[in-house]
C-alpha cells in the first residue's frame, strides 16, 4: 500500500489542481515546493496522487478502456478523475474525462471553462486531453421527447402519435403514463453516458484510448446501474403492448374498411432509447474494457456508503478492483490537537477497510491531502505538524 501527496511549484493552482497532483512535466525537481504565506512547504515527492494501486496495469495497451469513479459526495471523484486523465494523457493516452454528475466541478479542477457540453482542450499534458461536462437536464429532454409527439406530452400524445390515441383511455390504468411522464431517477445520467458512447463511436473520436467518467454521487450512481434493466423492460412492455394494439385496432379498421399502420416515429424513439440503455448496461459490465474505482476519504460514514456501493456494483456485475482513499492526513512527528483527533478518526476508519468483506479485497491507493497541512499552517505556525515530510 502506498502512500503519496502532492503539490505544486506556484500556489496559482488550487492544491487538488490535477496539474498540481502530478509531477507533471519530467523536467520538474524529485521534489516540489509550494509557498504559502511565502513559507516554503517542501511536499512529498510530487508522483501521480490520483494513479490507483496497480496503474502500470490501467495504462499497459492502447485499445480502449473506461474508467468511471464513484463515491460519495465531496470526496474527491472529480479530483481524482481529473488526475487520473492528466496521468493517462501523460502516459502517452489520448484521452478524454467527462462528467455526467450533474453538480460539475470539472472546470474548477482544470481551472478552464469547460461548460457547454461539448469537448474542450486541457493545455498542458503531453498527449492530447479533453474534458467534457454534460448536462444531465439536456440530456433527460431528450427522453421527454422520445414520448411527445407533435409538441403533445404524455401517453395520450404519445398513443396518438401511434394512430392509437382512441384506446388510450383503457390503457389509463396500466399507469404507463408516469413512466413516460416522469423519467425514473438516474436516466439523465444514463442518457448523457449514452451520448458519450455514441459520439465515441464515430471516427473522429476514435483517437481517445482512455474514457475517465466522473460520476454523480452514490446513490444516482446505484440508480444509474438498475436504470437500463428497469427501462428495458417497462420500454419493452410498451412496445409489446402496442404490437398487440397495432394489429387489434388493424383488425378493426380492416373492418370498416380503414386501412393504414400506426405512426412509426414514437415507437422507434423508444426502442432506439432502449437500444442505447442496453448499451450503457453492457458498457458498465465489460469486465476487458470498464472498470469502476471507487473514490472515499477516511471516516467511518464514508467508508460505510463505499462498502455498500462495492456490494451493489458486484451485484450489478460492474467490474470494482480499486479504492482510492483520499484526503488523508500526512504523516507527523508530532501533531497539534486538531490533527491528533482527525489522525485518530481516520486510522479507525482505514482499519474498517482492511475488516470490510466488500473493500478489502479491492487495490487500496491512499492519497494525502494538502488542505489539512494548510489548515495547520493557518492555525499555528511554525510547522509542527509537516516536519515528517
Ligand atoms: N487529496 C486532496 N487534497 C486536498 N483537497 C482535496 C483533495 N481531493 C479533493 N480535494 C478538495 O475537496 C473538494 C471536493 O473535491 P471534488 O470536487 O473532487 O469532490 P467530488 O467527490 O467530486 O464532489 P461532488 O460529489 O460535490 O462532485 C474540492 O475543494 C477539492 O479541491
Amino acid at each position: 500500500m502506498e502512500v503519496v501527496g502532492y503539490g505544486h511549484s506556484s500556489n496559482s493552482l488550487r492544491p487538488s489542481h490535477p496539474l498540481s497532483l502530478f509531477n507533471f512535466r519530467p523536467t520538474f525537481s524529485s521534489a516540489t515546493f509550494i509557498s504559502f504565506k511565502n513559507q516554503p512547504i517542501k511536499c512529498l515527492q510530487v508522483r501521480a496522487v490520483a494513479s490507483p494501486a496497480g496503474f502500470d496495469e490501467m495504462v499497459s495497451g492502447t485499445e480502449r478502456k473506461y474508467y468511471m469513479l464513484g463515491g460519495k459526495g465531496g470526496v474527491g471523484k472529480t479530483s481524482c478523475a481529473a488526475s487520473l486523465a492528466v496521468k493517462f494523457a501523460n502516459n502517452g493516452h489520448p484521452t478524454l474525462v467527462v462528467s455526467t454528475d450533474p453538480a460539475h466541478s470539472l472546470s474548477d479542477s482544470f481551472a478552464q471553462d469547460l461548460a457547454g457540453g461539448t469537448l474542450v482542450p486541457v493545455e498542458g499534458p503531453y498527449s492530447p486531453l479533453f474534458a467534457l461536462e454534460l448536462n444531465p437536464e439536456k440530456a433527460k429532454e431528450e427522453f421527454r421527447s422520445a414520448t411527445q409527439i407533435s409538441g403533445g406530452s404524455g401517453i395520450k400524445d404519445f398513443m396518438d402519435g401511434m394512430g392509437l390515441g382512441v384506446l388510450a383511455e383503457q390503457l389509463g390504468e396500466l399507469k404507463l403514463g408516469e413512466l413516460l411522464d416522469t423519467p425514473p431517477p438516474g436516466l439523465d445520467e444514463a442518457i448523457a453516458i449514452s451520448k458519450v458512447m455514441q459520439f465515441l463511436e464515430s471516427q473522429e473520436y476514435n483517437i481517445f484510448t482512455r474514457i475517465v467518467f466522473d460520476t454523480a454521487p452514490t446513490g444516482h450512481t446505484l440508480r444509474l446501474l438498475s436504470l437500463p434493466d428497469f427501462l428495458d423492460k417497462s420500454i419493452g412492455k410498451i412496445l409489446k403492448l402496442r404490437q398487440k394494439i397495432a394489429s387489434a385496432t388493424s383488425a378493426i379498421k380492416s373492418v370498416f374498411g380503414q386501412e393504414g399502420t400506426p405512426k412509426p416515429d414514437a415507437a422507434d424513439k423508444l426502442e432506439r432509447l432502449r437500444e442505447r440503455m442496453i448499451k450503457v448496461r453492457e458498457l458498465f459490465r465489460d469486465t476487458t474494457s470498464t472498470e469502476f474505482i471507487i473514490v472515499t476519504i477516511p471516516t467511518v460514514m464514508a467508508i460505510s456508503e463505499s462498502s455498500r456501493l462495492c456490494a451493489s456494483l458486484k451485484m450489478e456485475d460492474v467490474p470494482v478492483k480499486r479504492l482510492i482513499a483520499n484526503q488523508i492526513l500526512p504523516p507527523s512527528a508530532s501533531d497539534c490537537k486538531f490533527c491528533a483527533m482527525k489522525r485518530k478518526d481516520q486510522s479507525r476508519a482505514l482499519d474498517m477497510i482492511q475488516n470490510d468483506p466488500e473493500l478489502s479485497s479491492l487495490m487500496l491507493k491512499k492519497n494525502l491531502t494538502l488542505h489539512q497541512l494548510i489548515r495547520c499552517f493557518q492555525s499555528h505556525l511554525p510547522t509542527n505538524c509537516i516536519d515528517g515530510l
